[in-house]
């Protein structure tokens, strides 16, 4: 019989500058996996808040006091030397300037173009959650109207969208496509991505950078998508559990706050939202009544952003080019 190992609770800091940027260090020889980069942080003392945690290993490591972190993503690894929950935060105000106290060396990256190596084997994924922008946008072809859409459409990518679901269900087939090639051409030379509804066919054809599964075939489908980017709609924590088991790189959880289309409708409320996704090892988009105004409170809530249908083009508060980003 395999005997359970002991699980060591860590805390690790993505403290991230607002154009993006974030820190790595280089773990110091004497430690397991010694020279690999790491987020700053370590192991949770005994009857120790996950948030004092954070606070003092980055005041030990970096000489720098933590102002205000948001809770991220929690994964777990099993290492040959321990097996450890990792509880990212990504730290976003801080007083002091990082230093490595203990002689350790620091790099601040870009996502997507990490330069330094090796990195710690449990960082990839989040590494490529750094990715992701803050705001996914749905598109509104069907109360906009297309062009009206695709001007409001072109001004947000000026704004700072990055990342945006094509979803118009009363399109034929060939007008989906068009319109989807529309959407690729203009999202490019922005470097945004387009995510397809549902249609990997329709993802692969016109060279869109992913799909979004609705719930259904989320829960239906027996393996991950073989195309770039793979998320999904959850409203539960079966299919927030599904989407772990594919490997998906993003989820959509709702409906938070209640809807124009469904104005009574059931919505979770930010603390039932929190608790759903408080042990998750995945990127969430809030969704449900959104608009830019929110993102802050999700980001309490320990969410990677916000998902906008109406939201994002109404114009009002517009979207923040930094706070886009991820
Ligand atoms: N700090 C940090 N640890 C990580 C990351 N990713 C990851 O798998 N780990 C693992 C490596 C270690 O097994 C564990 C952290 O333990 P540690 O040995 O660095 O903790 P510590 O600074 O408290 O060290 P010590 O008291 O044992 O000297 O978490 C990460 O990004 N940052």
């Amino acid at each position: 019989m395999t005997q359970r190992r002991k699980v060591v609770d860590v805390v690790a800091a993505v403290i991230v500058q607002p154009d993006g940027r974030f820190l790595l260090a280089r773990r110091p020889d004497g430690k397991p996996y010694a020279g690999y980069w790491e987020f700053p942080g370590g192991k949770v003392e005994a009857g120790e808040s996950l948030l004092h945690a954070l606070a003092r290993e980055l005041h030990e490591e970096l000489g720098i006091e933590v102002k205000h972190a948001y809770p991220w993503l929690v994964r777990h690894f099993d290492y040959e030397h321990a097996s450890v929950k990792l509880h990212f935060f990504r730290v976003v105000a801080w007083t002091g300037e990082p230093h490595g106290k203990e002689g350790q060396l620091l790099a601040w990256q870009t996502p997507g173009s990490v330069d330094v190596i090796p990195l710690l084997p449990a960082n990839g994924p989040i590494l490529n959650a750094l990715e992701l922008p803050a705001i996914l946008a749905i598109s509104n072809i069907a109360e906009m109207g297309e062009e009206p859409f695709m001007a409001s459409f072109a001004s947000a990518l000026e704004k700072g969208l990055r990342l945006i679901q094509l979803r118009e269900k009363s399109l034929s087939p060939l007008e989906l496509e068009r319109v989807a090639q529309r959407f690729v051409a203009l999202a490019r030379p922005y470097g945004a991505k387009v995510l397809i509804n549902a249609d990997v066919r329709l993802a692969e054809a016109t060279g869109a950078d992913g799909v979004h599964l609705p719930s259904s075939a989320l829960m239906s489908l027996e393996a991950r998508p073989q195309i770039g980017l793979v998320g999904a709609s959850c409203h539960s924590s079966d299919e927030l559990a599904r989407a772990v088991e594919l490997g998906l790189d993003y989820v959509l959880l709702g409906t938070v706050l209640p809807t124009r289309s469904h104005p009574g409708g059931p919505a979770l409320g930010w603390d039932a939202f929190a608790a759903l996704i408080g042990d998750y090892p995945l990127p969430v988009y809030a969704l449900g009544g959104m608009s830019p105004t929110h993102l802050e409170t999700a980001w309490s809530a320990g969410a990677h952003g916000i998902a906008m249908l109406r939201g994002a083009w109404s114009g009002r508060s517009g979207l923040n080019p930094t706070k886009a980003t991820g």
